[in-house]
């Protein structure tokens, strides 16, 4: 704790309890504890510095991430953490490399389509780190048509093998995380031909590496794609590039959980859905809506206790410079991020219920639920990456010039965060998947089949078409049922409209392809609604600890109501509220944003971060950023020396040139 705590004050207004606040954020008393644990072991070990991270060269990022997954490793197997504690601590370390794709995609790929005797042979190997796999699946020329991949597993009989291979440029595998310089293995995404036959894609697990002296195999051509945005940032990641000249595996490395080929050759599909293939990118999809909340949160954090401490601009009277945090402006561009912060946090939470539920069932072999876990994972990943890189960005203006500084942490975070809008599926790609569903369930609406799940309320179209809003003050805005209704009448039409219009084309899919802008929008509309549906819940739930439920309402309204606000045309044009009872919502959110002020600091404490992680001098719990800032400048490379390096070159004889040039005159 710092021993001058220049936000006290700040702290002191907080109408709430922190503790239990921390409690609610986290999920539970027990994550809270463990968080805590982890992230001061991490905060209080050298090797996990990462102050000096931007100043890097390419190669020492890359060896300096090496060190720490290394040393990680080292103390999760010293301290016999368990998988919870471990996970926690790799959070904690913040540097993407490798190890993420290892346990994040490569293990997960083979638990979710590896047979158990595959599973058997090959995870032991990779939980202890005796083989480090990656995700091969995006190519040069196709990353998001997954079915457009080119990559060949032929089946040779003769040999009882796949022969892996690589036909064109397009082809080689392009942007795989951990593949450039660290994987020894990877799951291969192929087309699977045998008996000259073209089954389409499957999964392959392919050596890469020599396990003794880490050389490529014999026709494996591999190495890192190159330097990427940012400095720092997602440097530290080795995302490769893989050429296959015939490489053959024997036939039992194809991931045979789903479908399977025979000694004789024989192409085998076993009764269950295609799409499973793609199991492991909707895990991963429902674990990045969870890390867009840390991400938004940290942001957050920074740009609110920095906003405390800024001031800028004297009273009428000449009295004391105000805090930025008091600028009606200020806080109508950061209290809706803060909202959000929560609102991604909760419905996270939601998700992975939702995704472990699906999991269980698919276990029992009911398939019902596929459709709702892909439009709910591949959405809610769209929606809250997107609003995430956005305010991540918004976050380092709100922290006005010294936002810009890498010494803020946020331009490493933003260069960090921007990508999630596009790996694991483009963000446009997937919300045009949830589209899709959402045209289907309308078409199904007419032959009276009921939607279930978060599309349910779409079963209430005759009700929800016509219905008024009731809002008549800026108070009953603060009625989730007002919310609710206006959100799904709002998702509801947009969708109906949608549908519609394509009705009046060719065929569906000119119709779809013309419409796609607007389809776009009513997905968004749909997911909204999810969040908003998720948030309220949460706020019904009993909440312990003082004033913990009053500011997660509040958030949830904050919430609500900024979206209505922003999306205002949406509500307008579909009729679902008047401009009347848009202005009385605007009018509520600004009493709101002051409910939310005297208790914005200790909101954003209750999040609960190290300075180490946050990573931040702008950020810091103390408040004390002035020579913080002063101090940091004075590390830069720049300043090891007072003259600098070139000066004798370029800046002597050019002043020397000028003086020359006068002294003639
Ligand atoms: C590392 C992890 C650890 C922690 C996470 C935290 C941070 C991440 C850190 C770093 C990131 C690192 C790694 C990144 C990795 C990657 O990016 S891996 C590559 C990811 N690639 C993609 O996401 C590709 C996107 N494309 C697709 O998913 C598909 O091609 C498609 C767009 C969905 C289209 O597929 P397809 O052509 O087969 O299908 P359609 O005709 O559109 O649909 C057919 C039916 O299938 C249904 N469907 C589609 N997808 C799914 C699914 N996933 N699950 C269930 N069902 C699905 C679709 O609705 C259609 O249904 P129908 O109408 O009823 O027939
Ligand atoms: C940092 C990072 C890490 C990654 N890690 C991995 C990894 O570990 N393993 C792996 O296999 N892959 C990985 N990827 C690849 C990633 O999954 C793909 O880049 C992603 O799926 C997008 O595909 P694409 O690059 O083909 O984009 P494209 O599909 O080429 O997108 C280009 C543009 O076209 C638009 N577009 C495409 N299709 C449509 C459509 N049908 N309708 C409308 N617009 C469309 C998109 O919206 C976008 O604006 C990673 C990528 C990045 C950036």
């Amino acid at each position: 704790m710092a021993e001058v705590d220049h936000l006290a004050a700040e702290r002191a207004t907080a109408r709430f309890d922190v503790e239990e606040m921390k409690v609610a954020w986290a999920g539970s008393r027990h994550a809270v504890h463990v968080a805590d644990r982890m992230a001061r072991l991490v905060a209080s070990d050298p090797v996990f510095r990462k102050d000096n991270r931007t100043m890097l060269s390419r190669k020492e990022l890359f060896k300096d991430t090496l060190r720490k997954a290394a040393h990680a490793w080292k103390r999760i197997v010293e301290l016999r953490l368990t998988e919870e504690e471990a996970d926690l601590l790799r959070q904690y370390v913040d540097q993407p490399g490798y190890v993420d794709l290892h346990w994040g995609m490569f293990v997960p790929a083979i638990k979710g389509q590896g047979t158990e005797e595959q599973q058997h042979k090959w995870l032991p190997l990779a939980y202890k780190f005796q083989i480090i796999g990656c995700y091969a699946q995006t190519e040069l020329g196709h990353g998001s048509n997954v079915q457009g991949l080119e990559t060949t597993a032929t089946f040779d009989p003769k040999t009882d093998e796949f022969v892996i291979h690589s036909p064109t440029l397009t082809s080689s595998k392009w942007w795989p995380g951990g593949l450039g310089k660290a994987s020894t293995h990877a799951v291969v995404y192929a087309r699977l031909i045998t008996e000259g036959k073209d089954y389409g894609i499957h999964g392959f697990i392919v050596q890469l590496r020599s396990l003794e002296d880490h050389s490529p195999l014999p026709g494996v051509t591999l190495g890192d794609i190159g330097g990427k945005f940012g400095s720092g940032a997602y440097n530290s990641m080795d995302n490769g590039v893989l050429r296959f000249d015939h490489v053959r595996i024997p036939r039992d490395q194809m991931l045979m959980r789903l479908s399977q080929v025979t000694r004789e050759g024989k192409y085998v599909h076993s009764n269950v859905p295609k799409q499973l293939l793609y199991g492991t990118m909707v895990y991963v999809r429902q674990s990045i809506v969870a890390d867009a909340s840390k991400a938004l949160s940290r942001a957050v954090c920074i740009a609110v206790r920095y906003s405390a401490v800024r001031k800028q601009f004297g009273s009428q009277d000449g009295g004391p410079e105000t805090q930025v945090l008091n600028y009606k402006t200020q806080q109508s561009r950061l209290f809706p991020l803060l909202a959000s912060a929560y609102a991604f946090r909760f419905v996270g939470d939601w998700l992975n219920w939702l995704y472990t539920d699906v999991t269980q069932k698919l276990e029992a072999k009911d398939f019902s639920t596929l459709q709702e876990a892909h439009a709910c994972t591949a959405g809610l990943k769209a929606v809250t990456t997107s609003v995430t890189a956005d305010a991540i960005e918004e976050c380092r203006k709100l922290c006005g010039g010294h936002g810009y500084l890498n010494s803020s942490g946020l331009p490493e975070l933003f260069a960090v965060y921007v990508p999630a809008c596009t790996y694991e599926g483009d963000n446009v790609v997937l919300l045009l998947q949830v589209a899709r569903i959402l045209m289907k369930t309308v078409s199904q609406l007419a032959s009276g089949k009921q939607p279930v799940g978060t599309m349910a309320y779409m079963g209430k179209v005759q009700y929800l078409m016509q219905c008024k809003s009731a809002v008549s003050s800026a108070e009953d805005w603060l009625n989730p049922d007002a919310i609710q209704e206006a959100f799904e009448a709002r998702a509801l039409r947009m969708a109906v409209n949608c549908a519609q219009n394509i009705s009046q084309a060719a065929s569906q899919e000119e119709g779809f392809y013309e419409r796609s802008p607007d389809l776009l929008e009513a997905a968004v509309a749909h997911i909204q609604l999810i969040i908003v549906t998720k948030f309220i819940e949460k706020v019904h739930q009993e909440i312990p600890g003082h004033g913990v439920k009053e500011q997660l309402q509040a958030l949830c309204n904050v919430y609500a109501l900024y979206i209505l606000h922003k999306h205002l045309g949406d509500f307008l044009a579909t009729g679902c509220i008047t401009p009347r009872q848009g202005a009385l919502a605007n009018e509520q959110l600004g009493k709101l944003y002051a409910q939310v002020r005297p208790n914005a600091v200790a909101l954003v404490d209750a999040f609960n971060y190290t300075d180490h992680y946050l990573g931040s001098v702008l950020g810091r719990y103390d408040g004390d950023v002035y020579p913080a800032l002063y101090e940091e400048a004075w590390k830069d490379p720049l300043n090891e020396t007072v003259v600098p390096e070139g000066y004798h070159e370029y800046l002597r004889p050019l002043i020397k040139q000028q003086q020359l040039k006068l002294s003639r005159l």
